[in-house]
């Protein structure tokens, strides 16, 4: 057994059908516990982060983050001497190199998925040419041991690099491991940047409806963390996934699995797509894309007894939704909802952004997990768009609407917000500092002085 697995606590691995092994709990966790915390092995930034986040730890360019660039190669940046000290052992076998290769024919010829391979796998192999701990021996030996991609495909160019390089693995077999066991590290949901977690995809498979899920701490002087944090209540001996893809990518999910993973999902969520077959485009009419809204609502909150009393409940998890809402299920539908939030909650009106976020908020309760982090922060938009649609009140009063209608958006943003500390406060913090947590309260300081 790989020596990483034999410290394990509360997980321990067992044998799975199709994926080799599966990763189970040796006891109970609530939601909000963290099941494994494990420090990255390498990273690379992606490429519009470049300079504007520290090339080590990964945090962002703030007040009080000062980023400094190297001055050997004028291409990383560092938020500190701490970091650029702790890094300079890896850094300085390619640092004289990286100018060169990145401006190189054969580094520019690549798409943006193969720079970010080819950056990963620099940072790896000098990160294995320079550190002799214990810890790396492991991780090496934990990421040698994963499960390589079905269609082994050639490893993208990296940058030449300087010194004596020691018993380096084959960067075949490296490779061979890269895409399907690389995780994107995110800060308040936003990918900053991609990762190697060896312990991470030892143990966790895929599954659409996931009961746990990744979230990255960033700190000064270390490389970025992940911690795998339980989204729901996990008896003893139940198996830990979580979402390789994000489930709301409804029809072209499937064929990521296949092609980044080599798997086919047959999660519940995925037989029920399997099960419909094709799924029908959504409804183009007004009449009867608001039935298909209403139908949809009604579904995710049976018992609500609307979507603005103080009695809203978020459902307890995804029900299978009845055939007239099936074209529900089309990603497309899911597309036009979101640009039409978006589109109503930053320029009005806020009335039509309300309406089609509940319609959202429905779709997203059935696609994803109770306590899934996107509906929490799709909670503090509804929630922030409740509170701009009051504080322009007067303008709606101007507009038709009634002074009632006015004084109930305050309760709509408070009971928004309410739900959004509940579903966010499981996920908890990830990232830079700021982020949704911080906002609600923001939020919550402004509700309370109405
Ligand atoms: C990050 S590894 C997961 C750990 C793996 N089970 C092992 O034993 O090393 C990813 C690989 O596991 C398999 N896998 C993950 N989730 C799966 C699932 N839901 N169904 C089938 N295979 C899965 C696929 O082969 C995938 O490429």
């Amino acid at each position: 057994m790989e020596p990483e697995l034999s410290s394990l606590q509360g997980v321990r691995l067992e044998p799975h059908p199709t994926a080799r092994n599966k990763a189970v709990t040796s006891r109970s966790f609530s939601p909000g516990d963290c099941i494994l915390t494990v420090r990255a092995f390498a990273t690379a930034l992606i490429p519009s982060f470049k300079g504007k986040r520290c090339d080590r730890c990964l945090r962002l360019e703030s007040s009080g983050i000062d980023l400094k660039r190297c001055s050997g190669c004028a291409s990383y940046y560092y938020c500190g001497p701490q970091c650029q000290t702790s890094q300079w052992s890896a850094h300085r076998s390619y640092c004289k190199n990286i100018q060169r290769f990145q401006a190189s024919a054969e580094y520019q010829k690549m798409e943006t998925h193969e720079r970010m391979d080819s950056m990963l796998l620099t940072h790896l192999l000098a990160e294995l040419r320079s550190n002799h701990t214990a810890e790396c021996t492991q991780q090496l030996s934990t990421f040698l041991s994963l499960l390589p991609r079905p269609d082994i495909a050639n490893p993208p160019p990296i940058c030449a690099m300087n010194g004596r390089a020691g018993t380096i693995p084959d960067v075949n077999d490296l490779f061979s491991r890269f895409s399907n066991n690389n995780f994107a590290v995110h800060s308040h949901l936003t990918t900053v940047a991609h990762g190697v977690f060896p312990l991470a995809s030892r143990l966790f498979n895929h599954s659409c409806l996931p009961n746990a899920a990744a979230r990255y701490i960033l700190s000064e002087d270390a490389a970025p963390r992940m911690e795998i944090v339980a989204l729901q209540d996990i008896g003893a001996g139940e198996e830990i996934c979580v979402p390789y893809l994000d489930p709301a990518l409804l029809q072209s999910r499937q064929q990521g699995f296949q092609l980044t993973y080599g798997f086919t999902c047959t999660c519940p969520s995925c037989s029920v797509l399997d099960s419909i077959g094709r799924v029908p485009p959504p409804p183009s009419s007004r009449e009867d894309q608001e039935s298909l809204a209403r139908a949809l609502r009604t579904h995710a909150f049976p018992t609500s007894p609307t979507s603005t009393s103080p009695d809203f409940v978020l459902p307890a998890g995804p029900r299978t939704p009845p055939d007239v809402l099936l074209a529900a299920l089309n990603e497309s539908y899911l597309t036009s909802l979101s640009e039409s939030f978006s589109a109503a909650s930053h320029d009005g009106p806020y009335s039509d952004a309300l309406n089609v976020g509940m319609t959202l908020l429905a779709l997203y309760c059935t696609i994803y997990p109770q306590n899934y982090p996107q509906i929490g922060v799709h909670l503090l938009e509804m929630a922030k768009t409740a509170w701009n649609a009051f504080v322009t009140a007067d303008q709606n009063v101007a507009d038709g609407a009634t002074r009632t209608e006015n004084a109930g958006l305050v309760d709509r943003a408070q009971l928004y917000l309410g739900l959004s500390r509940q579903v966010l406060n499981v996920f908890g913090r990830e990232g830079d500092d700021g982020g949704p947590l911080d906002e609600i309260e923001t939020l919550q300081g402004l509700l309370s002085n109405v």
